[in-house]
């Protein structure tokens, strides 16, 4: 039994988690640091400080959405200004206001707040704004969302630019009390920075990678894609107008063009030199490009270096800021950190992977997935036709049939990847027909694919992690039930790996491990011997066998290896054109001459039927487990 204050330490606090916070509070220090520094060196080199630190606030809210979601937003820049613009208008004077703002409509007139108390409305404001601004917006995906997120930051900037009475249209809207200096700007971009780091790891930013990496891997395992991205968006907007809160205290005067497609790109190259999908590398882009455009403006307005006269040229800073954004991409499209966290702990070899769970309790109650009259149509063909079949908790059921049978179709429908054109589905009782696959997934299927669906920029644990985190409570706990599956498939050993590094054959068994995590009543396996070597199999074969015996599962497999569905499965459906043509032991089905006709009438596959006849295991009509 685990004992002292580390390992309630760990019990409490996922290792993630705990690697986070480190994480955190070194680029804190490390800010202040350099703040520090700033102070030192006098006034310019603290505003040019306070101006990064601001941007820097920036660049996280980026970081925070497109980095965990995968979807690279050109909007953030309004919603910055929108920032600006409201802590301008709660901070003004009124004095100010009388003269700048004659029409100001009296609900925003007047408030003369303090800078925190207007942070903290912009906070709540960018809920909201978050909230309705995407909603509409993340039914798209990919690049459509990407396309949406530039026409956000064109509306944000027309409706500034058209509520004159408020912002004084492309006016500059000036007399914001300036009472942000570097010692405003760090603490928030810490805070960012904190934010960032720990939002990766929390449930939501799991989530998040998990569908920027695979879209249906993340629906099978039970995520929402549309509340994850949502959520998302929502947080990194109250981020972004909180920086431009900072932003209009620091510079007292703007319009809405200084929030447009400048400020949109610089944010974005800065980003994506230092590497999209870490904190870090929102810090380090942040920190690199600022010194480069330092260096580069002392050169754009011309002047005398050594004695040679440089005229000036203008826009060369933003030449600078895409040349580097291209030579990046080509030469290191990770950005420079490489997508790499600090990961401190880790680093100096003070934290290692999680200890493995125990097995939860095995299911008591038989359940079944129920099919009737499932039919698929695509134009002009019928995938499935009028499927009926029974699929209960207390057998291996393999479904066989020849190539383009209708097999992967009918899987599909099932665990809600396809949409049925008629016909209907319960699981567990529970009607499931119209079901998005993360529903039917959180109804207790867990799946495999043909085509191996793993998110390849995560760890092996963060893989299974992110499966295991929607059935057991507490990330700290989760991680240990993580492990344990990763255990079973004999993975634990690459636990801290990325899974994108793994080999074929060892992608499926952590595809394996993903869906067992969920604790699933149904394990449904497409073609998991797919790509298999003998010994591979034989490992597959003991492994489902053993997991279903002990768990009390019902498997599902689609396999077009014989030898190993005789052996394995105490029930086989058989589907030829769609249609479900026989069903029973592998016993009877081997008997069935509508099988030897439609599906094993090729020599091959009555030798493989004949060499797997003795191997065959009798019918198991009670429905007790025989594999304990
Ligand atoms: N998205 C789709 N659009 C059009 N036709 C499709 C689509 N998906 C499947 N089909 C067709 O439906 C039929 C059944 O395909 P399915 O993949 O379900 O068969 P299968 O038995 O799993 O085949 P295999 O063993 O080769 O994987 C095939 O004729 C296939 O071409």
């Amino acid at each position: 039994m685990e004992a002292g204050v580390h390992g309630v330490a760990e019990r409490r606090l996922s290792k993630a988690m705990g690697g986070a916070l480190v994480d955190a509070l070194a680029m804190a220090a490390l800010l202040v640091a350099v703040g520090l520094v700033l102070t030192m060196a006098g006034v310019a080199p603290q505003r040019t400080g306070t101006h990064a630190a601001i941007i820097l606030t920036a660049v996280v809210s980026l970081q925070i959405f497109s980095g965990n979601t995968g979807i690279v937003s050109f909007g953030h820049a309004g919603f910055v200004g929108l920032g600006a613009y409201v802590v301008g208008l709660l901070t003004m004077s009124a004095s100010v206001q009388a003269s700048a703002l004659r029409n100001l409509p009296t609900l925003l007139a007047g408030h003369e707040m303090p800078l925190l108390a207007a942070l903290g409305i912009v906070v709540v404001l960018g809920i909201v704004v978050g909230v309705v601004s995407g909603a509409p917006l993340f039914r798209l995906s990919g690049s459509g969302a990407s396309i949406a997120t530039l026409a956000l930051l064109i509306i944000v900037y027309t409706v500034l630019v058209a509520s004159r009475d408020i912002t004084r249209g492309s006016q500059p809207f000036y007399g914001v009390p300036r009472d942000v200096g570097l010692w405003t700007a760090i603490p928030v971009a810490a805070l960012a920075l904190a934010f960032a780091r720990i939002f990766r790891e929390l449930p939501i930013g799991l989530s998040a990678r998990a569908v920027a990496d695979d879209e249906r891997g993340a629906a099978a395992i039970g995520i929402d894609r549309r509340f994850t991205t949502l959520f998302a968006w929502a947080a990194s907007i109250v981020v972004a107008m909180a920086a431009g809160g900072l932003m209009a205290q620091f510079l007292g005067a703007f319009s809405p063009k200084d929030f447009y497609f400048g400020l949109a790109f610089t944010t974005l190259a800065m980003l994506i030199v230092g590497g999209m999908t870490s904190s870090l590398g929102a810090l380090s882009g942040v920190a690199v490009t600022t010194v480069v455009i330092e260096l580069v403006r002392r050169v754009e307005g011309g002047g005398e270096i050594g004695g040679i006269v440089i005229p000036p040229v203008f826009g060369l800073t933003e030449a600078v800021l895409a040349l580097s954004m291209i030579l990046i991409i080509w030469r290191r499209p990770e950005g420079l950190c490489g997508g790499r966290e600090l990961n401190l702990l880790k680093r100096l070899g003070l934290s290692g992977p999680p200890t493995a769970a125990a097995e939860p309790p095995a299911r008591t109650a038989r359940l079944t997935i129920r099919a009737d009259g499932l039919t698929k149509r695509y134009a002009g063909i019928v995938a499935v036709d009028d499927a009926g079949v029974e699929l209960p908790t207390d057998c291996i059921t393999g479904i066989i049939g020849p190539n383009g049978a209708g097999k992967t179709t009918l899987i599909n429908m099932i665990a809600g990847a396809v949409a049925p054109t008629s016909g209907t589905l319960a699981i567990a009782g529970e009607p499931v027909t119209r079901f998005a696959a993360h529903r039917v997934a959180r109804a207790g299927l867990g799946r495999t694919f043909q085509n191996i669906r793993i998110f390849p920029r995560m760890t092996l644990l963060e893989n299974v992690l992110v499966a295991s985190r929607q059935v057991v409570p507490g990330l700290a706990a989760a991680e240990r039930a993580a492990m344990r599956e990763l255990t079973r498939v004999g993975l634990a050993h690459l636990a801290e790996q990325p899974a994108g590094s793994l080999p074929y054959g060892l992608r499926r068994r952590l595809e394996v491990a993903r869906a067992l995590a969920l604790d699933p009543a149904f394990l449904v396996l497409d073609e998991p011997a797919a790509g298999m070597n003998p010994v591979e199999t034989e490992w597959l074969t003991t492994m489902l066998a053993k997991v279903r015996a002990e768990r009390r599962i019902g498997v599902v497999l689609i396999e077009h290896d014989l030898k190993l569905v005789m052996k394995l499965c105490d029930r086989i459906v058989v589907v030829d054109h769609g249609r479900v043509i026989a069903e029973g032991t592998p016993a009877e089905v081997q008997a069935n001459p509508d099988v030897i006709a439609a599906y094993l009438g090729s020599r091959t596959s009555a030798r493989v039927l004949a060499q797997t006849e003795q191997e065959t295991k009798p019918s198991n009509p009670t429905g007790e487990f025989s594999h304990a």
